[in-house]
């Protein structure tokens, strides 16, 4: 089907709309989950990214898509477009493929999660490789805290335990990791979050 820039532009918007709504009700469920109030819709900003992967038949195996990493955000949703396998999540040191299914997205919790629930939920380091034979296509819906915040360990889950991560401002932290190379968790340690 061809769409015209005005049509894409309203299915982006939406499909973006949706995709804070679907975050808006994991973060109710997770904030649950701990028993705590987590911060509304209102402090909740959004990041798309689009990426092509073009297939590799010569060299496959020595290239990777995207090198190992954690999101930046508290949630991501990746939706794997075209069905092509590729994503990879680390466990206990493997690397594990995600299978892509029609009808899923694929959510990751990011680092400002891990910070802001002092590591009760841990950020999960992923990469993706290429593939010999298939191009590849995913959007992947970053949200997070709004750039002009301060976010660190909240104090109602933290309770009488130690804080193990500073209070940072948002903005600070992603102009580090976004100039920076990918390298798994390693940046987040770079942009000294952990104390
Ligand atoms: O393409 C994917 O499946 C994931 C991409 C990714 O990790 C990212 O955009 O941060
Ligand atoms: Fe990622």
């Amino acid at each position: 089907m061809a769409y015209n820039s005005c049509q894409l532009q309203e299915s982006i918007e939406s499909y973006s709309a949706e995709l804070m709504r679907v975050t808006g009700s994991l973060m109710a469920i997770i904030a649950r989950n701990l028993g705590v109030d987590l911060p509304s819709d209102t402090y909740v900003s959004q990041a798309l990214r689009m990426t092509y992967y073009p297939a590799c038949p010569v060299a496959h195996d020595k290239v990777l898509g995207i090198s190992p990493h954690s999101d930046i955000s508290m949630l991501t949703l990746v939706w794997e477009l075209n069905m092509v396998g590729g994503l990879q999540i680390k466990r206990q040191d493997a690397w594990v493929p995600v299978k892509p299914h029609p009808k899923a997205l694929v959510v990751n919790v990011g680092d400002f999660l891990e910070i802001m629930t002092n590591g009760k939920y841990q950020s999960i380091e992923h990469r993706v490789t290429v593939n010999p034979h298939k191009e590849r296509m995913s959007i992947s819906a970053f949200h997070l805290p709004k750039f002009d915040m301060s976010v660190g360990p909240l104090s109602e889950i933290v309770g009488a335990e130690l804080k193990k991560y500073k209070t940072l401002r948002v903005d600070e932290v992603a102009k580090v990791v976004f100039s920076s190379k990918l390298d798994g968790k390693k940046t987040k340690d770079y942009a000294m979050l952990r104390i």
